[in-house]
């Protein structure tokens, strides 16, 4: 257990709200597990001569109508009452925790068969369910709390279902993707953490009600009678009540104390990780260990409009056609994008927001996808990694990748070259790192599970990166989670793991959009490095041409999901000849210069950077 998360746990036991009723629940639990120890009396030991006795004479609690020491039986009735309610809560759990993983996660038709069952079971009359399985299998307490289990299991599967559905649009879901994980994986290891509150909560209610129902069945007689119960106590006290109501007091008192100390500890636990998943759980996280302002992104720019338009721009970018300059040896070829349509389903129809881009990336090169806001860079490079958003899909064309051909490939062959042949560099760094599990384990899952490194190898080698990619306190960052790391650091945790498995494509999407300028520089820097010094094939998605001149070899400029214009970047910036360049060129020359040769500026205790020029 890593110390942040022994701290919140050990925060937690010290509230009194949870503390008390957890001990209370302890006490009763280890007092049914020491029964034997505690008492002498045999529960079931009749003493005629002793019938309806009060406390003392030999018997704390005094005995029953039938002279059975009641202490005795109280301790071991609490064995099978409490095991009957563990049952029927693990059922229900099981059931429904897996269930609603799976509704949560996965797409339309999975969700709606799972909801119609789980609808169903709802539909039924519970009580009417359990006697029609007591009349068929007889008084089994495992039977009736299995059945028990099966009815309450919708409890946490529409919680669960609910909080999944919410979570699997979070980036940092894609991300996970990106870095070639499967979906069991991202599950189990990236969203169960976030929804273990809803679950706790849920299983404190369902136990209280399995303890109430499963006391009720026993009181009605219809458990079995063999097996000593809080329920069949209570029935047998209930007959002599008038006369002697202390039997009836102890079974009473004890499925009132685990009932209102489950009641309490949900109401606790609610109170702690709130039912809000994700926000529950960051809003519950540690407090940042780096000042609020250190690499954040309070002064990045707003993201900028258009240039300032012609006075007609709806069609520029038909009026140019789409010119796929100077095709390269196909040897030296990694991607080849033809006719690439993306569209999304809206209501009976399907909008296309990509309209047949064809693209060309040599191996090696860095290329520059460039646009105003809109354009379909974003769903272009989506399209490529297999990521399209809900409701997404591609409607036309190939993406070529060192011959696979991506566009028809099965999940599980997407699974095996992202991550590790083909990385991705996400926009925003905050939102893309799993909020639950260190840097550093983030880093190393990939490595273990896609490259099969040991646990210790991929430690060091996710060392190496994070020291590689410019954190000066490795160790730190590494034991961090997300929140206690800055925008910039967790840029560079982000580079660090798109690059871990050394791909031959890197895909980043606006990766300095949310940094501040100083920072940005400095990632681009890095990522020039990195690139030259690994030989990556680098697709840059931007919105800034001075980024683009300084980075970029080639160049691709995108209008309205169709391709403009593309070529060397000198070609293109150089002697524009689609319209919409001349006019992106010209919006930036108008606002400010593009940067002729780049002045290194030396920031404070850095190494130099750049001066970024003017975006689109
Ligand atoms: N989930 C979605 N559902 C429907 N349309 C979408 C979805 N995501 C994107 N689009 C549409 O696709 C088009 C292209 O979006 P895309 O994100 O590729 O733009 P972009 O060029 O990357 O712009 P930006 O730089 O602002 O991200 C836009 O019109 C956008 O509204």
């Amino acid at each position: 257990m890593t110390a942040p998360r022994a701290r919140r746990r050990t925060r937690l036991f010290r509230a009194p709200s949870v503390a008390v009723p957890a001990a209370v629940l302890l006490l009763v639990i280890l007092s049914a597990l020491l029964a034997s120890a505690l008492t002498s009396a045999d529960p079931n030991r009749a003493d005629v001569n002793n019938l309806l006795a009060g406390p003392g004479h030999g018997h704390l609690l005094g005995t029953d109508a039938a002279g059975r020491d009641i202490l005795s039986r109280l301790l071991h009735a609490g064995r099978a009452s409490l095991y009957g309610a563990a049952l029927a809560l693990i059922t229900a759990a099981v059931l429904g925790v897996v269930g609603g993983l799976w509704a949560g996660f996965h797409r339309r038709a999975v969700r709606l068969a799972l909801t119609w069952i789980v609808e169903l079971l709802m539909a039924l009359p519970g009580i009417v369910v359990l006697l029609a399985a007591r009349a068929a299998i007889g008084p089994s307490l495992i039977a009736a709390m299995l059945v028990l289990g099966v009815l309450a299991a919708p409890a946490f599967f529409r919680v669960v279902a609910a909080s999944v559905a919410a979570l699997r649009e979070e980036l940092f879901v894609d991300a996970a993707r990106v870095n070639g994980l499967s979906d069991r994986r991202i599950l189990w290891r990236h969203i169960l953490p976030l929804v273990r509150g809803p679950i706790l909560i849920q299983a404190a209610m369902v136990g209280a009600v399995a303890i109430s129902i499963q006391a009720g069945l026993d009181f009605l007689g219809l458990g079995d009678p063999t097996v000593p119960t809080w329920g069949t106590m209570l029935s047998d006290a209930f007959t002599t009540m008038g006369q002697h109501p202390l039997p009836v007091l102890w079974p009473s008192l004890m499925i009132a104390l685990v009932c209102l100390s489950l009641a309490l500890l949900a109401n606790a636990l609610r109170d702690e990780f709130g039912l809000g998943g994700r926000a529950g759980a960051l809003a519950s996280a540690e407090p940042s260990i780096v000042p609020e302002n250190d690499g954040a992104d309070p002064a990045s720019p707003a993201e900028p409009a258009g240039p300032a338009g012609p006075a007609d721009p709806a069609d520029l970018a038909d009026r140019a056609p789409a010119p796929v300059t100077g095709d390269p040896d196909p040897a030296d070829t990694l991607l080849t994008i033809r006719g690439l349509r993306v569209g999304y389903q809206a209501g009976a129809t399907v909008r296309d927001v990509v309209h047949g881009v064809d693209l060309t990336i040599r191996r090696g090169e860095i290329h520059g996808l460039v646009g105003e806001s809109g354009a379909g860079k974003t769903q272009t490079a989506f399209a490529l990694l297999g990521l399209l958003g809900h409701g997404g899909r591609v409607t036309g064309g190939t993406v070529e990748f060192d011959g696979t051909e991506l566009t028809e490939a099965a999940e599980h062959d997407l699974v095996k070259l992202r991550g590790v042949r083909i990385g991705y560099i996400p926009q925003e760094p905050g939102v893309n790192l799993s909020p639950t599990a260190t840097v550093g384990s983030q880093l190393c899952e990939p490595l273990r599970v896609r490259l099969g490194l040991s646990r210790a190898e991929a430690r060091d080698r996710v060392l190496a990166l994070l020291r590689r990619v410019g954190l000066t306190d490795p160790e730190r960052v590494f034991a961090s989670y997300p929140h206690q790391i800055s925008g910039g650091m967790a840029q560079r945790v982000l580079i660090a793991g798109a690059v871990s498995c050394d791909p031959e494509l890197l895909v980043a999407d606006e990766p300095t959009t949310a940094l501040d300028v100083t920072v940005q520089a400095e990632v681009l820097d890095l990522l020039r490095d990195l690139q030259a010094e690994r030989a990556m094939t680098v697709v840059l998605v931007t919105h800034n041409l001075g980024v683009v001149a300084d980075l970029c070899d080639r160049v691709s400029v995108m209008r309205h999901g169709r391709l403009v214009e593309t070529g060397p970047v000198a070609d293109v910036f150089g002697a524009p000849r689609a319209p919409y360049t001349r006019e992106l060129l010209a919006a930036v020359l108008d606002d400010a210069p593009v940067r002729g040769p780049l002045d290194p500026v030396a920031p404070a205790g850095g190494r130099p950077t750049t001066e970024i020029g003017g975006t689109v």
